[in-house]
């Protein structure tokens, strides 16, 4: 584990708000351990370990009925351990994997029988080194013939000049954590309200309204980050999703709470009919109606 590494909280609090019965935690990952599944010798950072048994009892402890767990990039393109996790999960989780573009349709096939559905492209520079475009139409060509999606990961400043390429992927795409806005700069600002047009003009594109935890400018207080959540929820129910993001990477603010993050799901979705959506009808639909 890096030496500023700080590791998912061991004792997270009994959320106050009941997620519905079959809710689903929609962006979660495993790591390692490490003795059996090794990090990527290229990784960017290196985390501690976090186990798939201890993502499901996280999952049982905050009320969650499944998770959708999501290839980080510390294991590059080695997908071992998420496979492992999905076979022990069996119909409680699905898969998003990151995969190299001569991976074969055998493998693929493979990977959908474990419980995939889709392949995440990550444009975020402190995580991986740049991968041409024509590289990631490649990938998205030879999935189609599964019906996978693609989720992509970037930061608010990238996306005008990601558009051109993200129009071109013809499939349904998924932003990880609402394209990360800088929350310094309100809802009203242009980086904020490009990626809000990107989903209106583009029913195919939905979002995750997670990670507040890496959004706040005052944590651990996420009140900052609700508006840009719950405008994206209330313009687009039908197109959002949830998730943990444990074990949380990367954070250098604090170490979330998983049961505060959950508690921030009725500020951003107030009424039940919105949280139906975003917990359970949204996930199961893109992931297990499938
Ligand atoms: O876990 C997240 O979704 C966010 C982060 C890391 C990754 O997604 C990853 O390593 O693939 C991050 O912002 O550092």
């Amino acid at each position: 584990m890096d030496a500023d590494y700080l590791p998912f909280h061991a004792s997270p609090s009994k959320p106050e708000f009941k997620v519905p019965a079959g809710a689903v935690d929609a962006h979660c990952h495993v790591f390692g351990p490490a003795d059996k599944f090794p990090y990527h010798p290229k990784r960017k950072y290196t985390p501690c370990d976090a186990s798939k048994e201890q993502l499901f009892a996280l999952r049982d402890y905050l009320g969650f009925a499944r998770n959708v767990i999501v290839q980080a990039s510390c294991h590059g393109t080695d997908n071992a351990a998420l496979i492992d996790a999905l076979n022990t999960a069996g119909e409680l989780a699905r898969g998003v994997a990151v995969v190299d573009p001569a991976i074969s349709m055998e493998e693929l096939k493979q990977m959908h029988e474990a419980g995939v559905r889709a392949v995440r492209f990550n444009f975020v520079k402190r995580l991986v080194d740049t991968t041409p475009k024509e590289v990631f139409l490649s990938i998205a060509e030879k999935i189609k013939q599964l019906d996978w999606h693609i989720v992509v990961y970037f930061e608010a400043p990238d996306l005008e000049d990601l558009i051109p390429f993200l129009k071109q992927l013809n499939t349904t795409i998924v932003v990880d954590h609402m394209g990360r806005p800088d929350v310094a700069n309100g809802i009203d600002h242009e980086d904020f309200q490009r990626f809000i047009s990107l989903m209106a003009e583009n029913p195919n594109v939905w979002t995750k309204v997670s990670c507040p935890e890496r959004l706040t400018l005052q944590a651990p207080d996420y009140s900052d980050v609700v508006p840009f959540a719950r405008t994206l929820v209330e313009k687009f129910p039908d197109r959002v999703l949830w998730g943990t993001d444990w074990p949380h990477p990367n954070m250098k603010s604090h170490v979330p709470d998983d049961g505060k993050l959950v508690d921030v799901i009725p500020l951003i979705a107030p009424t039940a009919e919105l949280q139906q959506a975003l917990l359970i009808d949204n996930p199961m639909r893109l992931y297990w109606d499938k």
